[in-house]
Protein backbone atom coordinates (compact mmCIF):
# COMPACT_ATOMS: atom_id res chain seq x y z
CA UNK A 1 0.00 0.00 0.00
CA UNK A 2 1.30 3.16 -0.99
CA UNK A 3 0.68 5.98 1.71
CA UNK A 4 -1.32 9.12 0.88
CA UNK A 5 -0.86 12.53 2.59
CA UNK A 6 -4.27 14.85 3.54
CA UNK A 7 -3.91 15.98 0.22
CA UNK A 8 -4.17 12.16 -1.13
CA UNK A 9 -0.58 12.03 -3.18
CA UNK A 10 1.30 9.31 -3.18
CA UNK A 11 4.25 9.53 -1.14
CA UNK A 12 6.98 8.06 -3.45
CA UNK A 13 5.54 10.53 -6.14
CA UNK A 14 7.12 12.83 -3.48
CA UNK A 15 9.88 11.97 -1.47
CA UNK A 16 13.18 11.29 -2.91
CA UNK A 17 14.65 9.92 -0.05
CA UNK A 18 12.08 8.24 2.44
CA UNK A 19 12.96 7.33 5.68
CA UNK A 20 11.85 4.35 7.92
CA UNK A 21 9.54 5.79 10.18
CA UNK A 22 9.84 5.11 13.97
CA UNK A 23 8.17 2.21 14.43
CA UNK A 24 9.47 0.89 11.68
CA UNK A 25 12.92 1.35 11.37
CA UNK A 26 15.34 3.68 13.08
CA UNK A 27 14.51 5.95 15.73
CA UNK A 28 13.14 9.73 15.08
CA UNK A 29 16.01 10.89 16.87
CA UNK A 30 18.23 9.82 13.85
CA UNK A 31 16.48 11.90 11.26
CA UNK A 32 18.28 14.92 10.69
CA UNK A 33 16.47 18.09 11.81
CA UNK A 34 16.70 20.96 8.84
CA UNK A 35 18.57 23.83 9.30
CA UNK A 36 16.92 27.04 9.76
CA UNK A 37 17.34 30.59 7.92
CA UNK A 38 14.82 32.84 9.21
CA UNK A 39 15.06 36.82 8.15
CA UNK A 40 17.56 38.53 11.09
CA UNK A 41 15.01 40.66 11.99
CA UNK A 42 12.89 39.34 14.82
CA UNK A 43 14.63 35.94 14.55
CA UNK A 44 13.11 33.54 17.02
CA UNK A 45 15.32 30.69 18.33
CA UNK A 46 13.98 27.60 17.22
CA UNK A 47 14.01 24.49 19.87
CA UNK A 48 13.60 21.17 19.23
CA UNK A 49 12.52 18.97 21.86
CA UNK A 50 14.05 15.68 21.47
CA UNK A 51 11.29 13.00 21.87
CA UNK A 52 14.21 10.48 22.63
CA UNK A 53 16.26 12.17 24.63
CA UNK A 54 15.54 13.81 28.36
CA UNK A 55 12.50 15.54 28.39
CA UNK A 56 13.53 19.07 28.89
CA UNK A 57 16.09 19.19 27.22
CA UNK A 58 16.82 20.97 24.28
CA UNK A 59 18.30 19.49 21.39
CA UNK A 60 19.84 21.73 18.50
CA UNK A 61 18.95 21.18 15.01
CA UNK A 62 22.25 19.35 13.32
CA UNK A 63 24.92 22.39 11.48
CA UNK A 64 24.83 20.53 8.26
CA UNK A 65 21.08 20.07 7.14
CA UNK A 66 19.98 17.15 4.91
CA UNK A 67 20.69 17.07 1.25
CA UNK A 68 16.89 16.80 1.03
CA UNK A 69 14.38 19.23 1.93
CA UNK A 70 11.87 18.26 3.99
CA UNK A 71 8.22 18.31 3.08
CA UNK A 72 6.96 22.24 4.23
CA UNK A 73 3.61 22.54 3.32
CA UNK A 74 0.65 25.15 4.14
CA UNK A 75 -2.39 24.66 5.71
CA UNK A 76 -4.98 22.78 3.35
CA UNK A 77 -8.51 22.68 3.57
CA UNK A 78 -9.85 18.95 4.79
CA UNK A 79 -10.06 17.03 1.51
CA UNK A 80 -12.86 15.43 1.03
CA UNK A 81 -11.12 12.05 -0.49
CA UNK A 82 -7.91 11.25 0.73
CA UNK A 83 -7.54 10.08 -3.72
CA UNK A 84 -8.66 13.72 -4.59
CA UNK A 85 -6.79 15.66 -6.87
CA UNK A 86 -3.29 16.81 -5.10
CA UNK A 87 -3.32 20.39 -3.95
CA UNK A 88 -0.38 20.20 -1.32
CA UNK A 89 2.08 22.88 -2.25
CA UNK A 90 5.27 24.21 -1.49
CA UNK A 91 4.96 27.26 0.81
CA UNK A 92 7.82 30.04 -0.06
CA UNK A 93 7.47 32.19 3.06
CA UNK A 94 7.43 28.96 5.36
CA UNK A 95 11.74 28.38 6.05
CA UNK A 96 12.44 25.21 5.54
CA UNK A 97 12.13 22.54 7.95
CA UNK A 98 9.02 23.95 9.92
CA UNK A 99 6.52 21.17 8.66
CA UNK A 100 5.81 17.89 8.59
CA UNK A 101 8.78 15.11 8.70
CA UNK A 102 8.26 12.92 5.90
CA UNK A 103 8.31 9.25 7.03
CA UNK A 104 8.59 6.50 5.06
CA UNK A 105 5.54 5.00 2.66
CA UNK A 106 4.70 1.85 3.39
CA UNK A 107 4.71 -0.67 0.61
CA UNK A 108 2.06 -2.23 0.79
CA UNK A 109 -1.11 -1.60 -1.48
CA UNK A 110 -3.00 1.46 -0.36
CA UNK A 111 -6.13 0.27 -2.90
CA UNK A 112 -9.47 2.43 -2.05
CA UNK A 113 -9.73 1.89 1.69
CA UNK A 114 -8.50 5.30 2.73
CA UNK A 115 -10.86 7.03 1.40
CA UNK A 116 -13.26 5.94 3.82
CA UNK A 117 -11.10 6.81 6.56
CA UNK A 118 -12.12 9.70 8.29
CA UNK A 119 -9.90 12.48 8.16
CA UNK A 120 -8.55 15.06 10.84
CA UNK A 121 -10.03 18.48 10.21
CA UNK A 122 -7.33 20.59 9.28
CA UNK A 123 -7.54 24.10 9.86
CA UNK A 124 -8.51 26.07 7.12
CA UNK A 125 -6.10 28.55 5.15
CA UNK A 126 -5.54 31.57 6.23
CA UNK A 127 -4.66 35.19 5.22
CA UNK A 128 -0.64 35.05 5.03
CA UNK A 129 0.05 37.95 6.53
CA UNK A 130 2.26 36.61 8.61
CA UNK A 131 6.40 36.30 8.60
CA UNK A 132 8.50 33.01 8.74
CA UNK A 133 7.30 30.79 11.62
CA UNK A 134 4.67 32.78 12.86
CA UNK A 135 1.42 31.74 12.13
CA UNK A 136 -2.22 33.94 12.18
CA UNK A 137 -3.95 34.11 15.55
CA UNK A 138 -7.65 32.92 14.85
CA UNK A 139 -10.35 34.92 16.24
CA UNK A 140 -7.97 37.79 16.65
CA UNK A 141 -8.31 41.09 15.08
CA UNK A 142 -6.47 42.57 12.35
CA UNK A 143 -2.97 40.18 11.88
CA UNK A 144 -2.41 39.05 15.22
CA UNK A 145 0.72 36.83 14.09
CA UNK A 146 2.23 34.19 17.31
CA UNK A 147 4.65 31.94 17.28
CA UNK A 148 3.05 28.67 17.83
CA UNK A 149 3.91 25.19 18.91
CA UNK A 150 4.67 23.20 16.36
CA UNK A 151 3.83 19.27 16.86
CA UNK A 152 4.55 16.18 15.03
CA UNK A 153 2.33 12.23 16.85
CA UNK A 154 2.19 9.64 15.52
CA UNK A 155 -0.52 7.84 15.88
CA UNK A 156 -0.90 4.01 15.81
CA UNK A 157 -4.08 2.15 16.53
CA UNK A 158 -6.59 4.51 15.09
CA UNK A 159 -10.16 3.66 15.07
CA UNK A 160 -11.22 3.67 11.28
CA UNK A 161 -14.30 6.29 12.51
CA UNK A 162 -12.25 8.46 14.37
CA UNK A 163 -13.92 11.07 16.20
CA UNK A 164 -10.98 13.53 15.84
CA UNK A 165 -13.14 16.17 17.84
CA UNK A 166 -12.84 13.86 20.73
CA UNK A 167 -9.21 13.21 20.34
CA UNK A 168 -8.63 17.43 20.06
CA UNK A 169 -10.62 17.69 23.07
CA UNK A 170 -8.99 14.93 25.32
CA UNK A 171 -5.52 16.17 23.70
CA UNK A 172 -6.09 19.60 24.49
CA UNK A 173 -7.50 18.43 28.19
CA UNK A 174 -4.40 16.34 28.61
CA UNK A 175 -2.37 19.25 27.51
CA UNK A 176 -4.16 21.81 29.90
CA UNK A 177 -5.23 23.82 26.43
CA UNK A 178 -7.86 24.67 25.01
CA UNK A 179 -9.11 22.64 21.64
CA UNK A 180 -8.95 26.16 20.11
CA UNK A 181 -5.45 26.29 20.72
CA UNK A 182 -4.81 23.44 18.90
CA UNK A 183 -4.72 23.64 15.04
CA UNK A 184 -4.06 20.58 12.69
CA UNK A 185 -2.44 21.37 10.29
CA UNK A 186 -1.35 18.02 8.25
CA UNK A 187 -1.62 14.64 8.36
CA UNK A 188 -0.21 11.56 6.32
CA UNK A 189 -1.27 7.97 6.71
CA UNK A 190 1.12 5.17 7.24
CA UNK A 191 -1.77 2.40 7.31
CA UNK A 192 -5.21 1.87 8.12
CA UNK A 193 -4.30 2.79 11.48
CA UNK A 194 -1.01 4.53 11.54
CA UNK A 195 -0.89 8.24 10.86
CA UNK A 196 1.71 11.25 11.70
CA UNK A 197 -0.16 13.59 12.67
CA UNK A 198 1.38 17.44 12.36
CA UNK A 199 -0.49 20.71 14.39
CA UNK A 200 0.13 24.04 15.80
CA UNK A 201 -0.33 24.95 19.13
CA UNK A 202 -1.48 28.33 19.68
CA UNK A 203 -0.58 30.60 22.60
CA UNK A 204 -3.37 31.80 24.46
CA UNK A 205 -1.92 34.52 25.47
CA UNK A 206 1.15 36.68 24.34
CA UNK A 207 3.13 35.81 21.35
CA UNK A 208 4.75 32.87 22.10
CA UNK A 209 4.68 30.03 25.04
CA UNK A 210 7.10 29.97 27.67
CA UNK A 211 10.25 27.76 28.03
CA UNK A 212 8.50 26.04 30.74
CA UNK A 213 5.11 25.90 28.85
CA UNK A 214 6.97 24.48 26.08
CA UNK A 215 8.87 22.02 28.74
CA UNK A 216 5.87 20.69 30.28
CA UNK A 217 3.74 19.61 26.70
CA UNK A 218 7.36 17.87 25.63
CA UNK A 219 7.58 16.09 28.82
CA UNK A 220 3.88 15.24 29.00
CA UNK A 221 3.55 13.84 25.11
CA UNK A 222 7.03 11.99 26.01
CA UNK A 223 6.46 10.30 29.01
CA UNK A 224 2.68 9.48 27.91
CA UNK A 225 1.09 11.26 30.39
CA UNK A 226 -1.63 12.25 27.71
CA UNK A 227 -4.11 9.42 27.41
CA UNK A 228 -6.00 9.02 25.03
CA UNK A 229 -9.35 6.96 24.84
CA UNK A 230 -8.11 3.92 23.77
CA UNK A 231 -11.47 2.78 21.39
CA UNK A 232 -10.10 6.24 19.59
CA UNK A 233 -6.26 5.71 19.32
CA UNK A 234 -4.57 3.37 20.79
CA UNK A 235 -0.83 4.49 21.04
CA UNK A 236 0.81 7.78 20.22
CA UNK A 237 4.88 8.55 19.75
CA UNK A 238 5.91 12.23 20.37
CA UNK A 239 8.41 12.78 16.81
CA UNK A 240 9.21 16.59 16.99
CA UNK A 241 8.38 19.28 19.06
CA UNK A 242 9.54 22.90 18.06
CA UNK A 243 9.29 25.86 20.24
CA UNK A 244 10.21 28.72 18.75
CA UNK A 245 11.58 31.31 21.63
CA UNK A 246 10.64 35.02 20.86
CA UNK A 247 12.60 37.07 20.20
CA UNK A 248 14.50 39.52 22.50
CA UNK A 249 13.45 43.70 21.78
CA UNK A 250 14.86 45.31 18.44
CA UNK A 251 18.03 47.59 19.11
CA UNK A 252 16.05 50.19 18.41
CA UNK A 253 13.56 49.52 21.40
CA UNK A 254 16.80 48.56 23.40
CA UNK A 255 18.24 51.80 22.54
CA UNK A 256 14.93 54.14 23.37
CA UNK A 257 14.33 52.30 26.23
CA UNK A 258 17.81 53.09 28.02
CA UNK A 259 17.66 56.42 26.60
CA UNK A 260 14.59 56.82 28.46
CA UNK A 261 16.33 55.17 31.59
CA UNK A 262 19.05 57.37 31.48
CA UNK A 263 17.58 60.81 30.66
CA UNK A 264 15.23 59.80 33.95
CA UNK A 265 17.95 59.01 35.68
CA UNK A 266 19.79 62.31 35.25
CA UNK A 267 16.37 64.38 35.50
CA UNK A 268 16.01 62.48 38.59
CA UNK A 269 19.61 63.14 39.86
CA UNK A 270 19.87 66.48 38.58
CA UNK A 271 16.78 67.14 41.06
CA UNK A 272 18.47 65.70 44.09
CA UNK A 273 22.02 66.49 43.86
CA UNK A 274 21.73 70.44 42.14
CA UNK A 275 22.36 72.83 44.94
CA UNK A 276 20.27 76.18 44.84
CA UNK A 277 21.14 78.96 42.72
CA UNK A 278 24.21 81.07 44.93
CA UNK A 279 24.56 85.29 43.83
CA UNK A 280 27.79 85.28 42.65
CA UNK A 281 29.79 86.44 45.90
CA UNK A 282 31.34 89.49 46.32
CA UNK A 283 34.75 89.60 47.72
CA UNK A 284 35.10 90.37 51.10
CA UNK A 285 37.45 89.45 54.11
CA UNK A 286 35.64 88.42 57.31
CA UNK A 287 33.07 90.70 58.21
CA UNK A 288 29.56 90.59 55.90
CA UNK A 289 28.02 93.59 54.74
CA UNK A 290 24.76 95.03 57.33
CA UNK A 291 21.28 95.04 55.93
CA UNK A 292 19.99 97.91 57.78
CA UNK A 293 15.83 96.96 58.24
CA UNK A 294 14.61 96.61 54.64
CA UNK A 295 17.39 98.28 52.75
CA UNK A 296 19.83 95.65 51.22
CA UNK A 297 23.16 96.60 51.02
CA UNK A 298 24.99 98.22 47.97
CA UNK A 299 25.68 96.12 45.08
CA UNK A 300 27.76 97.91 43.07
CA UNK A 301 30.76 99.09 45.47
CA UNK A 302 32.66 96.91 47.96
CA UNK A 303 31.85 95.98 51.71
CA UNK A 304 35.42 96.29 53.28
CA UNK A 305 36.03 94.77 56.65
CA UNK A 306 36.77 97.04 59.23
CA UNK A 307 39.73 95.07 60.33
CA UNK A 308 41.17 95.37 56.89
CA UNK A 309 40.80 99.42 57.42
CA UNK A 310 42.47 99.88 60.26
CA UNK A 311 45.52 97.96 59.32
CA UNK A 312 45.45 99.83 56.56
CA UNK A 313 45.37 103.25 58.65
CA UNK A 314 47.73 101.61 61.04
CA UNK A 315 44.86 101.26 63.67
CA UNK A 316 44.08 105.14 62.44
CA UNK A 317 46.82 106.11 64.00
CA UNK A 318 47.01 110.38 63.74
CA UNK A 319 50.08 110.29 61.92
CA UNK A 320 48.03 109.04 58.81
CA UNK A 321 45.40 111.94 59.25
CA UNK A 322 44.65 113.67 55.92
CA UNK A 323 42.57 115.99 56.90
CA UNK A 324 38.99 116.77 58.47
CA UNK A 325 36.06 117.84 57.40
CA UNK A 326 32.16 118.83 59.07
CA UNK A 327 31.67 114.89 59.61
CA UNK A 328 35.04 113.41 60.68
CA UNK A 329 38.79 112.59 59.89
CA UNK A 330 40.13 111.24 57.06
CA UNK A 331 42.94 108.60 57.21
CA UNK A 332 45.23 108.02 54.12
CA UNK A 333 46.37 104.32 54.46
CA UNK A 334 46.67 101.09 51.61
CA UNK A 335 44.75 98.09 51.27
CA UNK A 336 45.90 94.65 51.39
CA UNK A 337 45.47 94.67 47.66
CA UNK A 338 48.30 97.83 47.49
CA UNK A 339 45.37 100.13 46.78
CA UNK A 340 45.93 103.61 47.97
CA UNK A 341 43.07 105.08 49.98
CA UNK A 342 41.55 108.03 51.38
CA UNK A 343 39.23 106.26 54.82
CA UNK A 344 36.62 109.09 55.91
CA UNK A 345 35.74 108.14 59.46
CA UNK A 346 32.09 109.43 60.13
CA UNK A 347 31.85 111.21 63.20
CA UNK A 348 30.02 108.39 65.57
CA UNK A 349 26.30 109.18 66.47
CA UNK A 350 26.19 111.82 63.36
CA UNK A 351 22.93 113.05 61.52
CA UNK A 352 22.52 109.75 59.53
CA UNK A 353 20.97 106.61 60.58
CA UNK A 354 22.18 103.22 59.27
CA UNK A 355 19.39 103.41 56.29
CA UNK A 356 20.35 106.49 54.97
CA UNK A 357 23.73 105.67 54.95
CA UNK A 358 23.68 102.71 52.93
CA UNK A 359 21.41 104.50 50.47
CA UNK A 360 23.76 107.01 50.16
CA UNK A 361 26.63 104.54 49.78
CA UNK A 362 24.52 103.45 46.94
CA UNK A 363 24.38 106.43 45.32
CA UNK A 364 28.18 107.60 45.09
CA UNK A 365 28.94 104.01 44.16
CA UNK A 366 27.01 105.10 40.46
CA UNK A 367 28.46 108.28 40.38
CA UNK A 368 31.43 108.20 38.03
CA UNK A 369 33.05 111.11 36.76
CA UNK A 370 36.74 112.06 35.89
CA UNK A 371 36.14 114.88 38.20
CA UNK A 372 34.85 112.97 41.17
CA UNK A 373 36.79 110.76 43.26
CA UNK A 374 35.86 107.48 43.08
CA UNK A 375 34.14 105.34 46.09
CA UNK A 376 36.14 102.15 46.91
CA UNK A 377 34.30 100.82 48.64
CA UNK A 378 32.91 101.06 52.32
CA UNK A 379 32.04 99.61 56.34
CA UNK A 380 29.23 99.96 58.28
CA UNK A 381 28.96 97.82 61.38
CA UNK A 382 25.95 96.14 62.50
CA UNK A 383 24.64 99.22 64.53
CA UNK A 384 25.71 101.55 62.06
CA UNK A 385 27.61 102.87 64.84
CA UNK A 386 30.64 103.07 63.02
CA UNK A 387 30.05 103.56 59.26
CA UNK A 388 33.41 104.76 56.99
CA UNK A 389 33.73 105.41 53.10
CA UNK A 390 36.92 104.50 51.59
CA UNK A 391 38.01 106.61 48.22
CA UNK A 392 40.60 106.30 46.20
CA UNK A 393 43.95 108.81 47.19
CA UNK A 394 43.96 111.72 45.75
CA UNK A 395 47.92 112.14 45.03
CA UNK A 396 49.89 115.74 44.96
CA UNK A 397 48.21 117.91 47.46
CA UNK A 398 45.40 118.73 49.00
CA UNK A 399 42.04 118.64 47.83
CA UNK A 400 41.78 122.48 48.69
CA UNK A 401 44.95 122.79 47.03
CA UNK A 402 43.75 121.32 44.32
CA UNK A 403 40.04 123.09 44.46
CA UNK A 404 41.44 126.26 44.86
CA UNK A 405 44.53 125.64 42.39
CA UNK A 406 44.84 126.14 38.85
CA UNK A 407 43.08 122.73 38.41
CA UNK A 408 39.38 122.89 37.61
CA UNK A 409 38.53 119.47 39.24
CA UNK A 410 35.90 119.00 41.72
CA UNK A 411 35.65 117.69 43.99
CA UNK A 412 32.44 115.75 45.77
CA UNK A 413 32.25 113.27 48.82
CA UNK A 414 29.82 111.52 50.11
CA UNK A 415 28.36 114.93 52.39
CA UNK A 416 28.28 116.87 49.43
CA UNK A 417 26.32 114.48 47.32
N1 LIG B 1 40.25 111.34 48.38
C1 LIG B 1 41.06 112.09 49.07
N2 LIG B 1 42.37 112.05 48.81
C2 LIG B 1 43.21 112.80 49.50
N3 LIG B 1 42.87 113.57 50.49
C3 LIG B 1 41.56 113.67 50.82
C4 LIG B 1 40.61 112.91 50.12
N4 LIG B 1 39.39 113.18 50.66
C5 LIG B 1 39.60 114.05 51.63
N5 LIG B 1 40.90 114.35 51.76
C6 LIG B 1 41.46 115.18 52.69
O1 LIG B 1 40.66 115.19 53.88
C7 LIG B 1 40.19 116.50 54.18
C8 LIG B 1 38.80 116.43 54.70
O2 LIG B 1 38.01 116.21 53.67
P1 LIG B 1 36.45 116.11 53.82
O3 LIG B 1 35.90 115.74 52.50
O4 LIG B 1 36.08 115.22 54.88
O5 LIG B 1 36.05 117.54 54.24
P2 LIG B 1 35.97 118.70 53.32
O6 LIG B 1 35.70 118.21 51.94
O7 LIG B 1 37.18 119.40 53.55
O8 LIG B 1 34.71 119.50 53.87
P3 LIG B 1 33.29 118.87 54.12
O9 LIG B 1 33.39 118.22 55.44
O10 LIG B 1 32.42 120.03 54.13
O11 LIG B 1 33.04 117.98 53.01
C9 LIG B 1 40.30 117.25 52.89
O12 LIG B 1 40.58 118.58 53.15
C10 LIG B 1 41.43 116.62 52.19
O13 LIG B 1 42.63 117.21 52.53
Amino acid sequence: MADVNSAGVKAEERFLSPIEAPMLGPPVSDMPLPSVTAPKFQKPHRKHFSPLGSPPSVVAAPASPPNYDPLVTSAHPPTSSSLSKPSMKKSASSPPGVGLIVLAPLQSDPGDSLSGLAHPPLSPDVSDCCGPELVLKRGSHGCHCVYPIKLDLLLSNVSQNHNWDMFLQELASELGLLVSQIELINFYFLSLSRLNISMDIIPHSGVSFSASDASKINTSLYLHKVNFDPTLVGDYKLLNLTWFEPPPPSPVLMITIISTVLVCSCVSRGRRTEPPLKEPEKPRTIDTAPVAGSVPHPSSTRFLAYEELREATGNFAPASILGEGGFGKVFKGVLSDGTAVAIKRLTSGGQQGGKEFLVEVEMLSRLHHRNLVKLVGYYSSRDSSQNLLCYELVPNGSLESWLHGNLLSLHLNYCSV
